[in-house]
């Protein structure tokens, strides 16, 4: 599923945080949007997902397939949400209802948008609990997420947003509340379940090592603007702007690299 971002302006209370950002993503694309924090990378997915904070108002497009999706009401991008595009966040445990058990939500999409039936509930609940690697999936789909460990409860997150199996992934630092240990197999899952489900990737983050672990082509945020964009492996050997070399130089510090053939 193709992506094109055009022109894209957010304002709150009169001030501009994202001015003028425009990407594209081709179908099957793994793509980066990478800065510092306060660079506008949240509010630029957030747009994308229709869920912008209130007094926020944002111009330009947001062509999903060629179809736009800025200024559609709610009750439709909410469709779009959880069925074409799948999310995941940096926090698990606000990710998910502590109330209810592991196997409830991570059929939940399926059941609001694939019209899944009660009775195919626990079997569906179970084979997304495997996909994602979990363990004793007959077990924990019982269980609640406070029962999980972190680790556990991000391979939930990417269970929900991916059981619609959806065109489009959008991943907002899934990693950095994580151990680094963990972080590794959380990564390794996420490359593996989006190269299965040949989804494109738009993959938040600040940290350029772990984006060239996931992303081929990347987008370097500053204030709310485009300070350069390429393939990741160019922007890495010769950053051009001086924010791109601060996290060229941070990502070369990072002692961290991910396990060899996938852990996941
Ligand atoms: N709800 C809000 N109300 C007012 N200003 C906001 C709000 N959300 C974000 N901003 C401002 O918009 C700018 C961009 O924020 P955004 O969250 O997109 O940055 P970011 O690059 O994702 O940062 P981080 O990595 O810290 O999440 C920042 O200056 C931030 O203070």
């Amino acid at each position: 599923m193709s992506l094109d971002v055009n022109d894209l302006v957010i304002e709150i209370g009169g001030r501009r945080v994202v001015d003028g950002v425009g990407f594209s993503v081709a179908a099957g694309q793994r793509f980066g949007l990478i800065g510092e924090s306060g660079s506008g990378k949240s509010l630029t997915t957030l747009a994308i997902l229709g869920l912008l904070p209130e007094g926020a108002t944002a111009t330009g497009s947001i062509r999903l397939d060629g179809e736009e999706l800025l200024g559609r009401p709610d009750r439709e991008l909410a469709a779009v949400r959880g069925s074409r595009i799948g999310t995941v966040f940096q926090d698990p445990l606000t990710a998910l209802n502590p109330l209810r058990t592991i196997g409830r939500q991570l059929v939940e999409p399926l059941e609001l948008h694939g019209g899944l039936r009660r009775s195919e509930r626990h079997d569906a609940a179970v084979r997304l609990a495997e996909l994602v690697r979990l363990p004793d999936p007959e077990r924990i789909v019982g269980r609640y997420p406070h029962q999980l460990s972190g680790g556990q409860r991000q391979r939930v997150a990417i269970g929900i947003a991916v059981a619609c199996r959806p065109g489009l992934l959008l991943a907002d630092e899934p990693t950095t509340a994580l151990d680094v240990t963990i972080q590794a197999e959380i990564l390794a899952l996420f490359g593996r379940l989006v190269s299965e489900t040949d989804a494109s990737l738009v993959f938040v983050t600040h940290d350029l090592a772990v984006l060239s672990q996931i992303a081929t082509d990347v987008l370097v945020l500053a204030h709310g603007r485009e300070v350069e964009s390429g393939p990741v492996e160019q922007i890495l050997a010769a950053p051009r702007h001086e924010v791109t070399a601060g996290l060229v130089a941070a990502a070369r510090a990072t002692s961290w690299r991910p396990a060899e053939g996938g852990a996941a």
